[in-house]
């Protein structure tokens, strides 16, 4: 018989295996498999010249850069040593196709990693690209634990720009007290708010000034001269082109990028390219990544400022500085100008107008479904559960269950169990449309808590409408960074005040719409992005605001949960019970 199919394929047969082994080889000669072994602890560190207790990776802040090429796979071997606390850590941008277990997002694809463990992240990059790693486990994210995660185009490919080198910058907010002390505080009643941060860091370094603190008592506590706080220096050389990779893991603001006397021309948003356009200021908000070309084409006798200011939130923060060194001038050398402090933090204009002029790169658009099959509105409000204040979608504010979602629904033994597990009753997929007002404070505040989740179809396509509202108090409204897991999205397109169901979307761009992971909502504004529900598991979306998210701002989906694969056991416990778990 075998022989027979031979004969009735003739002589393809012979050449097709001729070309697949070719291709096989190609694939495995090609992917590697990127080991890390990391030592997770907390130490006392003063990134901004104030010491407090900092998250370290094998005591590096920021943690170590992951680097890959596409289609690689990456192993990270994680050791809690926090002594006193869970983690998980999340690998943001990654799709995790065909691998939603390592998601590393707590009481959705896992049970936290508790003290003294070692839990394996193993997943592929499958797409070139700067993406982000950091804690997903309560508000831990703002204790430090975060690094980026740089993925290069295959061997032979090249990409749509050309650049000399290629450096990264982090940027993140950071605060003294402790993400604990933070979320007791969002917890009571009265409700304790973060407040702002202290300073911003580039690069994990600030520049708090110590003269603000009484240190009396503890002189060591701040202490400007101490090497790890002076600025971050990153040295060019003149007439070289520069790629800068530019992350956000702020835990709270929004913020502006700038170096004095220099243009930026974006290139790369959350791992897809750009049609290119210039800017002096780079918006960023918490989560979002960017690759930008910038020219060390300016009077290289001396260095100049690249700053971050906080914008969208009244600053309470100086601004973050770093020196952006013309070689062979000393990198410890300030520049001769003051500092720049950014544009006017309330002015959302140019704000609005960077979210429009990113588009997908001509010849790397993927053309978004011309319809979709189900349209989910948002409202995002600031509310009271019982009195105390949270931020709710559609009057749900979200907390999670103590079982992961994705072990829930995949178990058989907890399958007939969920209604213990997580609420069934499916979150609203709209709000009252004809009678909410976004532009003033609601009538009635109070809303609901629940664990409920959005189920999806399998491969059908799904639009949300985020819709962004006045807050509890009058005259304010916030600019809120969304984030998908498991997918990347279409933005659609973004508005002033009310979304209308009926024109808006008569509006949308589905000819070069950037694909992303994270988007901002501006203030009294709708973002409408869409994606494919055809990545089987279990994905949060939610405000990057830790604070936001720790207050219920977030959703979660499921899609195709029959196709995922045998769970490892890894993500079901501590220890070693996990081995008793067996299907
Ligand atoms: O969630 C928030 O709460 C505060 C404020 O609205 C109440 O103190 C604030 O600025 C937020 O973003």
């Amino acid at each position: 018989m075998a022989t027979d199919g031979c004969r009735r394929t003739g002589l393809k047969w012979p050449l097709y295996y001729v070309l697949f082994m070719i291709i096989l080889s190609t694939c495995t000669v090609e992917a590697k498999t990127r080991y890390y072994k990391w030592d997770v602890k907390y130490e006392f560190k003063s990134p901004d010249c104030y010491k407090k207790l900092v998250i370290t990776i094998n005591g590096m802040f920021p943690g170590p850069t992951i680097t890959a090429e596409e289609g690689d796979t990456v192993v990270v071997e994680v050791t809690n040593n926090l002594v006193t606390e869970n983690t998980a850590i999340h690998w943001h941008g990654i799709r995790q196709i065909g691998t939603p277990w390592a998601d590393g997002t707590e009481g959705v694809t896992q049970c936290p990693i508790i003290p003294g463990d070692t839990f394996v992240y193993k997943f592929v990059v499958d797409r070139a690209g700067t993406y982000l790693y950091h804690a997903h486990y309560g508000m831990q994210r703002e204790e430090g634990l975060n690094g980026m995660i740089i993925v290069s185009v295959p061997k032979g490919q090249s990409e749509p720009f050309t650049y000399d080198f290629d450096r990264s910058i982090m940027l993140t907010d950071w605060y003294h007290k402790s993400a604990l002390d933070h979320t007791v505080g969002l917890n009571s009643n009265p409700f304790v708010w973060v407040g702002e941060p202290q300073s911003l860091l580039i690069q994990g370094r600030g520049n708090f000034s110590c003269s603000a603190v009484s240190i009396a008592s503890e002189p060591d506590v701040c202490n400007a001269t101490r090497p790890e706080c002076s600025p971050f220096a990153l040295t060019v050389v003149p007439g070289k082109t520069y790629r800068l990779r530019i992350a956000s893991l702020t835990s709270l603001s929004a913020l502006n990028f700038e170096i004095e006397g220099h243009n930026m021309t974006v290139v790369e948003a959350d791992g897809h390219f750009v049609e290119p356009f210039v800017v002096k200021n780079l918006f960023i908000y918490s989560g979002e990544t960017y690759s930008v070309l910038v020219k060390a084409n300016q009077d290289p006798s001396r260095n100049y400022w690249a700053t971050t200011n906080v914008v969208s939130r009244k600053p309470g923060t100086p601004t973050g500085q770093a020196i952006f060194n013309y070689y062979p001038n000393r990198p410890e050398q300030n520049p001769p100008t003051t500092p720049t402090t950014g544009p006017m933090w309330n002015d959302s204009e140019p704000r609005r107008a960077q979210s429009l002029a990113i588009k997908a790169r001509e010849g790397f658009i993927q053309t978004p479904p011309a319809t979709s099959d189900k349209v989910i509105i948002l409202l995002n409000t600031q509310n009271k559960v019982n009195g105390y204040t949270k931020w709710a979608i559609n009057n749900v504010s979200f907390t999670l269950p103590t079982t992961p979602y994705l072990v829930a629904l995949k178990e058989n033994r907890l399958r007939n169990k969920l209604h213990h597990v997580f609420d069934q009753t499916p979150p609203p997929t709209g709000y009252d449309w004809l009678n909410y007002d976004i532009n003033v404070n609601q009538t009635n505040v109070n809303a609901t808590s629940s664990n409920g989740i959005y189920r999806n179809k399998f491969n059908t396509t799904i639009d949300i409408v985020l819709q962004n509202a006045n807050m509890i108090n009058p005259n304010n409204s916030e600019t809120h960074p969304w984030h998908l897991h498991g997918h990347d999205f279409w933005v659609l397109g973004y508005g002033n005040g009310k979304f209308d169901p009926f024109n808006d979307p008569k509006k949308y761009n589905l000819v070069n719409p950037i694909m992303k992971n994270t988007v901002p909502l501006h203030p009294y504004g709708w973002t409408a992005i869409r994606f494919r529900a055809d990545n089987p598991g279990v994905w949060l979306f939610h405000c990057h605001i830790d604070a936001h998210f720790a207050m219920g701002m977030g959703i979660v989906f499921e899609e195709g949960i029959e196709r995922v694969g045998q769970l490892p056991n890894n993500i079901m416990g501590c220890g070693l019970t996990k081995r008793l778990i067996t299907p």
